[in-house]
C-alpha cells in the first residue's frame, strides 16, 4: 500500500465515475437485492441514505424500498452552521429541496425533522475505498467520522449498524488508516455483503 490518501482517493472516484449508465443502474439493483433481502435491511425502522453523486453506487431503489414498507428515512444535511457538522434530516411528504455547497442535492434544513443518530438503526454511508477490514475511505471531508466519534468511546454503543456502500471496483487490499477513522460493521457492494471480522 504505497499510494498515499489522497492519490487513491483521486485514482478510486475516477474509476467509479468511469462506471456506464447501464453499470450504474445494474449495481444498483444488485445492491437492492443483497442489502435489501438481508435482516439487517428489514428489520431496521429508522435508516438513513444518501442521494448519490460523483459516480457513488446508488441506494434510491432501496430507498423506495424502505419508503413503501413504511420506514422511517433520513438523509444526511451539511448545510448551515456548524459548518463542519452534519446533521440526518428525515424526509417527509413536504421536505423541501436544494444544492449544498458540494452540488449535491439535500433536504433544506428543519431542526424539527433532524435526530440524533444513535436513533437510527442503520446508517447508508457512500464510500470512496474500502478494505476487507471495514476500513472506509470518504471524500476527505471527515463528515462520517465525526459524527461518528463518540462510538470510539463506546464499545456496545446504542447507535446505527454502519454500513459501507461502494461499486465492487472500489475495494483496495488495505487502506491506510487514521487515528480518527471509524471503520464500517458492513460494506455492501453489488456483489456482496462483506462482514467485518469475517
Ligand atoms: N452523496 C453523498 N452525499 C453526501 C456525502 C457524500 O460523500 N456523498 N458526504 C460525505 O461526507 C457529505 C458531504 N460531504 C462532502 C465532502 C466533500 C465533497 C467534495 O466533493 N469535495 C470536493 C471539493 C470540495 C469543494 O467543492 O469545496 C472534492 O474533493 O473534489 C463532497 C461531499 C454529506 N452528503
Ligand atoms: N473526530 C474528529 N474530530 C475532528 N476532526 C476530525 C474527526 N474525524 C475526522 N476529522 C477530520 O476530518 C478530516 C478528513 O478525514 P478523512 O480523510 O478520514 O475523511 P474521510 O474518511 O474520507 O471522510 P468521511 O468520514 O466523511 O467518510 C481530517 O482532516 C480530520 O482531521
Amino acid at each position: 500500500m504505497t499510494d498515499s490518501r489522497q492519490s487513491l482517493r483521486r485514482k478510486l472516484r475516477e474509476a467509479r465515475r468511469a462506471l456506464t449508465p447501464r453499470q450504474q443502474r445494474d449495481a444498483s439493483r444488485a445492491l437492492e437485492r443483497l442489502l435489501g433481502g438481508s435482516m439487517l435491511f428489514l428489520r431496521s425502522r429508522h435508516i438513513a441514505f444518501y442521494l448519490a453523486n460523483d459516480g457513488e453506487i446508488d441506494p434510491q431503489r432501496l430507498l423506495q424500498k424502505a419508503r413503501r414498507q413504511g420506514k422511517h428515512c433520513y438523509l444526511p444535511v451539511v448545510a448551515g452552521w456548524p459548518r463542519r457538522r452534519m446533521q440526518f434530516q428525515r424526509l417527509t411528504a413536504d421536505t423541501r429541496w436544494h444544492t449544498n455547497r458540494f452540488g449535491i442535492r439535500e433536504p433544506v434544513a428543519n431542526p424539527r425533522q433532524q435526530v440524533a443518530l444513535w436513533r437510527l438503526q442503520l446508517l447508508l454511508m457512500p464510500l470512496v475505498g474500502f478494505d476487507a477490514q471495514g476500513n472506509r475511505l470518504g471524500m476527505g471531508g471527515g463528515f462520517y467520522d465525526r459524527a461518528l466519534a463518540w462510538r470510539r468511546l463506546r464499545r456496545n454503543w446504542p447507535g446505527p449498524q454502519l454500513v459501507g456502500l461502494a461499486h465492487h471496483c472500489q475495494q483496495v487490499d488495505r487502506l491506510p488508516i487514521a487515528d480518527w477513522d471509524i471503520p464500517a460493521d458492513l460494506i455492501a457492494s453489488d456483489r456482496q455483503l462483506l462482514f467485518k471480522g469475517r
